[in-house]
């Protein structure tokens, strides 16, 4: 093999480009150039290549984001755009794919190697860690990191202030299918309530919750997934419901960046080498999986609506409202 291509698509997680240098030096170590895709699919069926460089990979296992960029692309989930894309990665003399993104990402990996005899490996990284089959995915650690000070935080001040009514804080973190960041955040840093959208609670139960929580102290700090309040005004809901104030605080994007965690970066790093090692022993249509302790290599399963709900049911305990 002489040639791979490597793109970063779907939500950009801190990691990524400890996994980028990786799939770089583990290539170049193989005696294979890399072929770097910008922004994700989108750039692949645009015709965004560049032949990196050792420059470009230096120093960046400690920067948030991706240095190749990451997009979403609505054409290229279409036949069309998947055919047009192989075209285009064929007509560059690529033999070989690293593609590093979130469930959707590998879902596009696998539908392009079932059109190709190039060899396409997916490698999971998404802060959401919503990935069957699969441990942890890159960027996890770094946001969840980010959410557990966050909420150290806000504890500080809850239970250092006093007021005659009862203090109730809710913070919102990302996750629009998947409670993961809310439920290792909220144990980690002692939130009294987590609500994430794998249960979906109802706003009396959640409240129900909340007074429970206040027949023992005067404030209640409770974490909820963003996929909760998407459709509807959650927090306007549960105050009418509760007649209380409801101190809110969004994270926002601050959770997708910044410098990732030691155990981010070596996982990127694991992950990135066995992406090549399996493109070199002539896998493909796979994904690399973290599974206790030990770097595997995948089918990765379809179902898009899984309930990834009981990787850690050690963890699970009453504070997640049901
Ligand atoms: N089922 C699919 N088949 C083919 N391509 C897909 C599929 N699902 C997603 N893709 C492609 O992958 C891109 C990224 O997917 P998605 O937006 O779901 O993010 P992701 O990779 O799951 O990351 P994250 O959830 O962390 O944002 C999509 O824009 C689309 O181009
Ligand atoms: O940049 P976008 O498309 O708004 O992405 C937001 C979504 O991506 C994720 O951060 C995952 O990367 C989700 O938790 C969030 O809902």
């Amino acid at each position: 093999m002489k040639k791979i291509g490597i793109l970063t698509s779907g939500g950009d997680a801190p990691g990524m480009n400890a996994a980028i240098y990786a799939v770089f030096n583990r290539a170049k170590s193989n005696g294979i150039s890399v072929i770097g895709i910008k922004k994700g699919y989108k750039g692949l069926i645009n015709d965004e290549f560049f032949e990196m460089q050792a420059a470009d990979v230096e120093g960046i296992c400690k920067r948030g984001g991706t240095i190749l960029k990451s997009a979403r692309s609505k054409r290229f989930k279409t036949n069309e755009g998947q055919k047009l894309a192989i075209k285009i990665l064929e007509s560059r003399g690529i033999e070989g794919l690293v593609v590093i993104g979130g469930n959707g990402s590998l879902q596009g990996a696998k539908a392009l190697a079932e059109k190709t005899d190039m060899k396409i490996i997916g490698v999971p990284s998404s802060i959401d860690n919503d990935i069957n089959g699969c441990d942890l995915s890159i960027g996890f650690s770094s946001a969840c990191d980010i959410v557990t000070k966050s909420i150290d935080n806000i504890k500080d001040t809850a239970v250092s202030f006093h007021t005659d009514k009862p203090r109730i804080f809710a913070v919102e973190a990302m996750g629009r299918r998947s409670g993961w960041i809310s439920v290792m955040a909220g144990m980690a840093a002692e939130a009294d309530l987590i609500i994430i959208p794998e249960e979906n609670p109802s706003i009396k139960c959640i409240a129900n919750n909340i007074r429970n929580v206040l027949s023992k102290k005067n404030d209640c700090v409770i974490l909820y997934a963003e996929g909760i309040s998407r459709s509807d005004n959650f927090i306007e809901k549960l105050k009418s419901e509760l007649g209380y104030r409801i101190r809110h605080s969004l994270l926002g994007f601050q959770q997708r960046g910044g410098s990732p965690t030691t155990s981010d970066r070596i996982l990127a790093l694991r992950m990135g080498n066995a992406a090549v090692d399996k493109i070199l022993e002539g896998d493909s249509g796979k994904f690399i999986t973290i599974q206790s302790d030990k770097i595997q290599v995948k089918e990765l399963d379809n179902r898009e609506d899984l309930f990834y709900y009981n990787k850690y049911l050690e963890l699970f305990s009453d504070k997640i409202v049901k």
